[in-house]
């Protein structure tokens, strides 16, 4: 029996094989229901158990999820019957607090929309669930919430599975009749017509009811083609507060006070292309005469490694501005324009290479936020005037081109991450990131002096860089709080903050500096209004990417174009990605406090 220490988590009981059950071999583990991530994922901490590999050594097991048994079948149903008596649920997103706004009826709106709050797994994982937008307002603290509900959508691409069962009504020649002399605000789906298709009118009837019930909206009234919602207001009483907005012109938008820290994604399409960084101190080293007027930086993307783009270079460093390219547009050619504030008293921390500030941004029109200016704050990650520190700046957002979007979401449920035995919540490992931006000229090119004059700081290091007059490049990423302090963790901490660098490490990345100050904690969960979260819930990332290694792009710098000689060269660079991991590994250990064994 191992000691559990202070853990909550952990895995509790071993289920008894079949003895004519099949050996479950280490190699070929069913699918099941897994993260994106590719991991051992399951519900509720009770769905892990231990089970025997064979079922003629009962002591030698390994961990399962309820949904990778039901795959081999054997004793799921008496479990299920007797002890998971909640359904098979599939894993979610969970959204962050929303603090962003955008008209419902704007083209680009998205599923879930924006300002749709997460309502938990009780109500989201129900496949007629509505959603609940943040309203502008408060009752006392509270933001008031809207009334107004909003179905999923159901998915255009036909190859998704449809789980809702309506679409707006407003596609062209959508002119269907009305309901009780008013129009539908919904269409049911051409799925969910199907499923109405040859049933008997009493079955349709039942099936539409069913199907609304589940929708929890108060005064639906619904028919075979669509729905109405007859009441449309928000839960404002008689107690609830406007929210504050103020006037722009008068307001100060350098302050960061009463502003919300974005959590969100930033949708694609509203990605700032321009960001006018208004910067009278400085702070990018800007030498604009007028320090009263905004700096100009355009977004640039760097080429991920399939592009041909990445230089073959030893110090992975990008020296030219092939490597990186200009965000591709959709058919909206116009560009759109963001406002960073920087002003030097609102940093939030500094390194050996950089200071990142916390800043107001002004999103492009028509989003917004709920704050007084409409501005929300990210955290702003600028590099000092060293060579090196430009280098480092330039591989973080490199790296961040290279993260998965699913190492910066938070699923429901847990993941059992090898080695670690036990169960740890299944949050983003690193911040969320808004683009990396350079400055350009009044000609509207960039100002890149690193990539002009990079190439002869190659010989350069940390300890001995040279001191460059460039302009800052800007990396925009989410806030995240505070860096950890391992004496204080309970043990279910520890094995988080370690399972963290793991699931880096199984996307083929390593940081390159993981020190206790690198990994950052703040109250959690961020589902929850910020005046709601606690430590003893804490959302945790890796931050600081100026020294990571992504191998995907250190493999297509293998320049040999003899096959045996690329193939020597390529096993090489593995191995020597597979011994940083182990040294990282163990740096981890050690910063965190994690035992050799029982972790
Ligand atoms: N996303 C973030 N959220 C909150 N604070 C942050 C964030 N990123 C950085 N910081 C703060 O800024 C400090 C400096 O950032 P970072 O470690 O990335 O700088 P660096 O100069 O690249 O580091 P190094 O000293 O390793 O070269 C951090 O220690 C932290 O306090």
């Amino acid at each position: 029996m191992r000691g559990l220490g202070n853990r909550t988590r952990f895995v509790g009981f071993t289920v008894e094989r079949d003895p004519d059950g099949p050996l479950l071999k280490k190699d070929q583990s069913p699918p099941a229901l897994r993260t994106p991530n590719g991991l051992i994922w399951a519900h509720e901490i009770d769905e892990f158990f231990y089970i025997p590999r064979s079922p003629q050594v009962p002591n030698y097991v390994t961990t399962w999820s309820r949904s990778m048994l039901k795959t081999i079948g054997e004793q799921y149903d008496a479990l299920e019957q007797g002890f998971w008596d909640a359904p098979l649920y599939p894993p979610r997103v969970i959204r962050p607090w929303p603090v962003l706004k955008l008209p419902n009826d704007h083209p680009a709106q998205t599923d879930p929309p924006i300002g749709a709050i997460d309502e938990g797994c009780d109500h989201e994982h129900w496949s007629q669930m509505m959603y609940r937008l943040r309203e502008d307002g408060y009752v006392g603290h509270f933001p008031t919430l809207s009334k107004n509900k909003i179905p999923r959508r159901c998915p255009s691409d036909p190859s998704e599975p449809c789980i809702s069962g309506l679409r707006r009504n407003d596609a062209p020649g959508d002119t269907a009749p009305t309901l009780e002399g008013l129009p539908h605000d919904y269409l049911w789906c051409e799925h969910f017509r199907a499923q109405l298709e040859g049933k008997s009118c009493d079955d349709k009837w039942d099936l539409i009811e069913k199907t609304v019930y589940n929708m929890a909206a108060d005064n639906v009234i619904a028919d075979h083609i669509g729905v109405r919602f007859l009441s449309q207001g928000t839960t404002h009483s008689s107690a609830s507060q406007p929210e504050k907005h103020v006037d722009q012109e008068t307001a100060d938008l350098f302050s960061t006070k009463d502003l919300p820290k974005l959590e969100e994604n930033i949708p694609e399409a509203f990605l700032p292309d321009i960001l006018l960084v208004h910067d009278p101190e400085q702070t990018t080293r800007h030498t604009s005469g007028a320090p009263n007027e905004p700096v100009t930086y355009r977004r640039v993307v760097y080429r991920l490694p399939q592009s041909g783009g990445v230089k073959p270079d030893e110090n992975e460093v990008p020296q030219s501005l092939t490597d990186y390219t200009l965000p591709t547009k959709g058919s909206d050619t116009e560009e759109r324009v963001a406002h960073l504030h920087l002003r030097k008293t609102n940093q939030l921390g500094t390194g050996h290479h950089s200071s990142v500030y916390r800043a107001p941004l002004t999103l492009p029109p028509p989003l917004s936020a709920h704050s007084p200016t409409g501005q929300v704050t990210v955290a702003a990650k600028l590099a000092f005037p060293h060579c090196t520190a430009h280098a480092l700046l330039h591989n973080e957002a490199r790296t961040y081109n290279a993260f998965p979007e699913h190492a910066q979401l938070h699923y429901c449920g847990y993941n059992v991450v090898p080695p670690c035995h036990y169960q740890v919540p299944v949050g983003p490992i690193v911040p969320k990131f808004y683009g990396f931006y350079l400055p350009v000229g009044e000609d509207g090119k960039f100002l890149d002096e690193f990539a002009l004059h990079g190439k002869e700081h190659k010989t350069c290091n940390e300890d001995q860089a040279c001191r460059v007059p460039w302009i800052s490049p800007i990396l925009l990423m989410e806030e995240c709080g505070e860096p950890v302090d391992p004496e204080k963790f309970m043990d279910d901490e520890r094995t988080e903050c370690f399972s963290l660098m793991l699931r880096l490490h199984a996307l083929k990345i390593t940081q390159g500096s993981f020190y206790v100050r690198n990994v950052l904690i703040q109250p959690g969960p961020l589902s929850a209004p910020p005046s709601q979260r606690t430590l003893r819930i804490p959302s945790f990332r890796i931050i600081d990417f100026g020294r990571a290694r992504v191998l995907a792009y250190l493999l297509t710098a293998v320049k040999e174009t003899d096959e045996e000689k690329r193939k020597t060269e390529r096993a090489r660079v593995i191995s020597d990605r597979w011994a940083a991991m182990q040294y990282e590994e163990q740096q981890a250990r050690e910063q965190f406090l994690i035992e050799m064994f029982d972790f």
